[in-house]
């Protein structure tokens, strides 16, 4: 396998609970795992296992516990001595993220949207007044076309699908030069059909541009058509690292607890042929 884009040991995240006086909770607990440049690998796990903390701690929106491990992308630390790196805003661009919530200003046109992905190389001024470049314009229309919506790009963003939006959304990091996509949910508020052109676009992406994803799903059977590999979690613990595959009855249920029957079931609705993987969990 080749060399790891992304390098996860023992972060941990305590967040201050206060509905509970002073006490605190351990949304993610001791995770490390590997991902290697050009893998698409799911995550998965129950509401409140700790997947979005998760993603938001890759992506340096939320901070990890002081001492409690590191992260690198690309064999860049975004952590040094307990702070962000210097560097930083460098390793940030190299990664995209795509949240469940479309994150798009309704009314400004698509491609304004995706130049806003550029916005760390530009003033604000520039971006307000949308100030671009010829040069600019065309890369926003090739990352565009790449995800399918190079007609759309004039549209107003607020007229296009939640489909659509979430394929602006890859293009903008694309537009970045991002090379680890971190998507979290991206398929959660979309029809079946909507959610299959965004997953195809997200896992083309790292076939034909060699990007790396990381996406949280919870839809198993999404995960078993794009994923070789997936990753579980249970209140904030990693306890499943391996192939999407091995995902037995019994793996979904340590993963899922009694919510495993509801996850199949999903999944069954989108994808029939569940019924042959677990037979039992269906049945019950
Ligand atoms: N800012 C915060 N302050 C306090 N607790 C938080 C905060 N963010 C998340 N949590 C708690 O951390 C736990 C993990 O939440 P997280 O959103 O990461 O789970 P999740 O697996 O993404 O869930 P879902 O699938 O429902 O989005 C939850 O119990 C949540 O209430």
């Amino acid at each position: 396998m080749s060399a790891p884009l992304l390098e996860i040991k023992n972060i941990s995240k305590t967040f201050n609970n206060h509905s509970f006086g002073r006490s605190k909770y351990l949304a993610v607990d001791d995770v490390s795992f590997s991902i290697a440049k050009g893998e698409s690998v799911a995550l998965l796990g129950a509401s409140g296992s700790g997947k979005s903390t998760l993603i938001r701690m890759l992506c340096g929106l939320e901070k990890i516990d002081p001492g409690s491990g590191s992260i690198s992308v690309n064999d860049r630390h975004l952590y040094e001595d307990n702070k962000f790196s210097p560097q930083i805003r460098e390793i940030r661009k190299t990664i995209g993220v795509v949240f469940q919530q479309f994150n798009l200003v309704g009314q400004l046109d698509v491609i304004t949207n995706v130049l806003i992905g550029c916005v760390a190389n530009k003033s604000l001024t520039d971006v307000l007044l949308r100030r671009f470049t010829e040069a600019e314009r065309v890369a926003a229309i090739e990352c565009l076309d790449k995800v399918g919506l190079g007609p759309q790009a004039y549209q107003r963003a607020s007229t296009l699908s939640g489909g659509q939006q979430q394929r602006v959304a890859v293009a903008r990091a694309l537009l970045r030069g991002s090379t680890l996509l971190l998507a979290d949910e991206p398929v959660a508020s979309l029809d079946p059909s909507s959610a299959k052109k965004v997953m195809d676009v997200l896992f083309g992406l790292t076939q034909d541009l060699g990007m790396t994803l990381l996406v949280s799903l919870h839809q198993i059977s999404i995960a078993q058509t794009y994923c070789h590999r997936a990753l579980g979690m249970r209140k904030g613990r990693m306890i499943y690292d391996g192939p999407v595959a091995d995902l037995t009855a019994h793996r979904l249920q340590d993963l899922y607890g009694s919510d495993a029957q509801e996850i199949v079931t999903d999944s069954y609705l989108i994808n029939p042929s569940m019924s042959e993987k677990y037979p039992t969990l269906l049945s019950a």
